[in-house]
């Protein structure tokens, strides 16, 4: 049910944030079991749990760079940021970021889709871990890659909350680490 590779195996925040997400079935579209972390927001317990578990991983590897993900790479990267000791680089959807940015186009489980980044932010050289709360293709986690390694850059990892096995979203990253906290739920007489 969990990632395996986490080195967190046994670790019973586990089954606690696991338990928090909903699943809802059939959105935003017909088909999608739709991983829900707003409900583990909610838990403030649990959230920690989150926040504490990235931040132990992540507090000594020298990264001068959080780069989150909107929406909800939104929800966890300020936090971790201000943990370690990094700066927060909000990657966003086209039109929202007023400075002047670089573009990236990617595809989706349900769509297509493209993140912006504002240029400056980033400095050549500076170690950066991207997060979000799902990894599914992994198309917009190897957007978010390719943004800051045309900045110069070095990805460090991208950690997710929970990651969708079947979308075989690593193969995407281009050899980057991808850090996975739980694997979705499956949900009884679904369907
Ligand atoms: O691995 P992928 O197939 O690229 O999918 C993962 C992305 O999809 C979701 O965001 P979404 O695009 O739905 O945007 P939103 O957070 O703004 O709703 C999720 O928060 C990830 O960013
Ligand atoms: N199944 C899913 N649940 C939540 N976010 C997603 N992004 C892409 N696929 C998703």
């Amino acid at each position: 049910m969990f990632a395996s590779k986490n080195g967190l195996k046994g670790d019973p925040r586990l089954e606690a944030i696991s338990e928090a997400i909903r699943v809802v079935p059939h959105f935003p579209k017909p088909g999608i079991m739709f991983q829900d972390i707003t409900t583990l927001l909610l838990d403030h317990k649990v959230f920690k749990y989150i926040v504490d578990i990235f931040v132990d991983r992540y507090k000594n590897m020298t990264i001068s760079v959080v780069a989150g993900i909107e929406a909800r790479g939104f929800m966890f990267g300020p936090s971790i940021a201000l943990a370690i000791g990094a700066k927060f680089v909000p990657l966003r959807k086209p039109g929202k970021l007023p400075g002047k940015v670089i573009y990236q186009a990617y595809e989706l489980e349900y769509g297509e889709d493209c993140l912006e980044m504002h240029i400056g932010a980033v400095q050549e050289g500076e170690k950066a871990l991207v997060i979000d709360d799902v990894v599914a293709t992994g198309g917009t986690l190897s957007a978010a890659i390719k943004l800051l390694e045309r900045m110069g850059a070095e990805v460090v990892e991208c950690a997710c909350v929970v990651g969708l096995p079947e979308l075989k979203g690593q193969s995407r990253l281009n050899g980057k680490p991808l850090y996975i906290l739980v694997e979705p739920r499956e949900i009884e007489n679904c369907c």
